[in-house]
């Protein structure tokens, strides 16, 4: 269980963690990552406009240039003497060197060619390269430039779909496409002519590219109206398309969308793409032109330029620093998060054990075998265990409230008090008390308190409290034992001999007399010998029995020897002392005592020899008065027993 929330916490360590930096760090790369996005299409919108600018500044240029020429006096002259009275030679080859150095200057023109109402070529620049190489005969008639600039007024300009027909040049065995810009040459209202500009597409759309691919990740776009691609090298995503492949057909998808609306972006894939309808008739020229034809199916061109969009694995390829920033904010946060946990349980778990210790040491407290207590300076308790709580019969109310003096029986008291003050000192101090419950009940204890001082001053003490109960009634037991005759149950002779001298020193002290009597049953030895051991013993009982209740409280009956018995009478004088002996004697003279011989019930007879003497005051031991008294019990047994012989000090 413990080990499973373990688990549990190590699992919340790991992915709590990467929950919450995630949710932190989350909105801060989302923005860079849009902040990123837009850059890129700002980027693209840069591009685009950078590409248009050359496009168009190109074909504006080339536009200006065939209307420059077609303006030209010279030209015109030229071309009035074409279709009248002839032309000066040196003129002619004034005209066509001037056209070699203009098509030499700009290198994007592969040619110029001045043509006349019926198509066929007055002069051209530079001279040798034919407007195609399958043509011969160098008419244009049936070219679309010729047919449409025939149909224009003055500055009108006719501008042919890029590469398309025929209208190719040949450069180095190469076959580059071109662009022609055709526009007439009018001169005193008639129509003089026309001149043809060919425009190098390939240069052109190198240039474009070049501008556009500021960023060597830019992909550049250029398609006909068609579909058809107008660029030399192929795009990004289509690698080998080649002018005038079909690219609608070969990139439907992104094809799609640039057909729908005149510019826009969006997203393909992983890039972006963004793109412009560009329609060279109607761009401004600022005026410099009459109106501009084309076949009207190729127009307008789409210019398009794709980036690749920043991606969350992109931003962090990119990102490396953040990259190992998040790495080590997860793993920090990874393993802060296991620390905790591990410290946790191995808290709990600590505080689990310290928890348990405590409660055993409690119950320990609580449920010993002996009592505690601490008592203040006054003998008040300030704590107590269950034990010694259950002892007196009180409960945890009694805290604060009780002095521990009120439990102490009074003869105890003193030893008690001696004892606190020992504990109050400093000093260890014990003491032997009888403790009286609330009941009643009473329990010897030994009571071991240690003081606690600060500063010399008492502050509590401490202290443990044994029942002694059982060993004092031991004791007792043993004592008794030890005074007493086992097999009658009266006191011994070491007890007559300790108790006399006590009894004696009174009766000296109050002067009082003090008597002894001797007894011995006689013949027992007979009563032995017939009816058994076991019946002397019932004799000597009952003998002892007898006796007993004839005497006083303060009277003392003792064994001395096997049948022999001796009665000390305190505060009895020896008239006295022989009453109580005859007493006895007829007592016992009148006893039968009951047994079982050989399985038949019989009873035992039995008479006593006595012999009685007085104690006189001053007689320091026993010693003398038992053999007073002793001698008195030969008379009597020499004298044929059962009766009484009085000895005299
Ligand atoms: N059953 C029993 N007999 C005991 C005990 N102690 C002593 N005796 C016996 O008591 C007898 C005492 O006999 P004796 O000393 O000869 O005296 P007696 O037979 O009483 O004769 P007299 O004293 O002269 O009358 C002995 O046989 C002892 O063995 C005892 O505790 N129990």
């Amino acid at each position: 269980m413990t080990q499973q929330r373990l688990y549990v916490r190590l699992l919340m360590a790991v992915t709590l963690p990467l929950i919450l930096v995630t949710a932190t760090l989350w909105p801060v790369l989302h923005v860079h990552l849009e902040t990123r996005q837009e850059s890129i299409r700002a980027e693209t919108r840069a591009i685009m406009q950078v590409g248009k600018d050359t496009l168009l500044r190109d074909i504006k240029e080339t536009l200006s240039y065939a209307l420059a020429v077609a303006e030209m006096p010279i030209i015109k002259a030229h071309m009035i003497g074409e279709n009248g009275e002839g032309v000066d030679s040196s003129t002619s080859a004034q005209l066509t060197g001037f056209l070699a150095t203009l098509i030499e200057h700009y290198p994007r023109y592969t040619k110029l060619i001045l043509i006349d109402n019926q198509g066929s070529e007055v002069l051209r620049a530079p001279v040798g390269i034919t407007s195609d190489p399958r043509f011969d005969d160098y008419s244009h008639a049936s070219t679309d430039y010729f047919k449409a600039a025939s149909q224009l007024s003055a500055r009108d300009l006719y501008i042919s779909p890029p590469g398309r027909n025929l209208q190719y040049e040949l450069f180095s065995g190469e076959v580059v496409p071109v662009v022609n810009v055709a526009t007439p040459i009018f001169e005193q209202g008639e129509r003089q002519g026309m001149v043809l500009l060919s425009l190098n597409w390939q240069h052109l759309t190198e240039a474009v590219q070049q501008a556009m691919l500021i960023d060597p990740d830019a992909g550049v776009l250029l398609a006909d109206a068609q579909g058809g691609w107008l660029l030399t090298e192929g795009s990004q995503r289509l690698p080998m398309i080649r002018f005038g492949d079909n690219y609608a057909r070969l990139a439907a998808e992104p094809w799609q969308p640039v057909t729908e609306q005149d510019e826009g972006a969006f997203t393909l894939g992983n890039h972006l793409l963004r793109f412009q309808r560009l329609d060279i008739r109607s761009e401004a020229y600022e005026g410099l032109t009459g109106r501009i034809f084309s076949q009207d199916d190729t127009l307008p061109w789409v210019l398009g330029v794709s980036l690749p969009t920043p991606t969350w694995k992109s931003l962090l390829q990119d990102e490396a620093i953040v990259v190992w920033f998040l790495l080590l904010t997860y793993s920090t946060a990874v393993a802060l998060g296991i620390y905790w946990s591990i410290s946790r349980h191995q808290q709990r778990k600590l505080r689990r054990e310290a928890q348990q210790q405590a409660t055993e040491v409690s119950n320990l407290y609580e449920n010993a075998p002996c009592g505690y207590h601490s008592l203040n300076a006054d003998g008040v308790i300030l704590k107590m265990n269950q034990t010694e709580l259950d002892w007196l019969g009180l409960t945890r109310n009694v805290v604060g409230k009780r002095s521990y003096r009120d439990f102490i029986s009074p003869d105890s008291l003193p030893d008690f008090d001696a004892a606190f003050q020992d504990v109050q000192a400093g000093r260890q101090g014990e003491a032997e008390c009888t403790l009286i419950a609330t009941d009643g009940h009473e329990r010897q204890v030994v009571i071991q308190g240690v003081g606690y001082l600060e500063n010399d001053r008492f502050k509590y003490s401490n202290a443990t409290v044994f029942d002694i109960t059982e060993r004092k009634q031991l004791e007792e037991k043993l004592r008794a034992q030890a005074m007493t005759d086992p097999l009658t149950g009266v006191y011994n002779r070491r007890y007559l001999q300790s108790q006399a001298s006590v009894e004696m020193s009174r009766a000296s002290r109050h002067q009082t007399p003090i008597s002894l009597i001797a007894i011995d049953i006689d013949h027992f030895k007979h009563i032995n010998d017939e009816y058994g051991h076991d019946a002397g013993d019932e004799v000597l009982k009952r003998f002892t029995s007898v006796i007993q209740g004839l005497l006083r409280q303060e009277d003392l009956l003792c064994r001395v020897g096997g049948e022999e018995f001796a009665i000390l009478l305190p505060d009895t004088p020896l008239d006295k002392a022989w009453q109580v002996a005859e007493r006895i004697r007829v007592a016992v003279e009148q006893t039968q005592v009951p047994i079982e011989h050989d399985d038949v019930p019989v009873t035992i007879a039995i008479t006593a020899s006595f012999g009685v003497t007085h104690i006189a005051n001053g007689e320091k031991t026993l010693k003398a008065a038992i053999k007073r008294a002793d001698s008195g019990l030969y008379e009597a047994k020499d004298a044929g027993r059962n009766r009484i012989v009085l000895q005299e000090t």
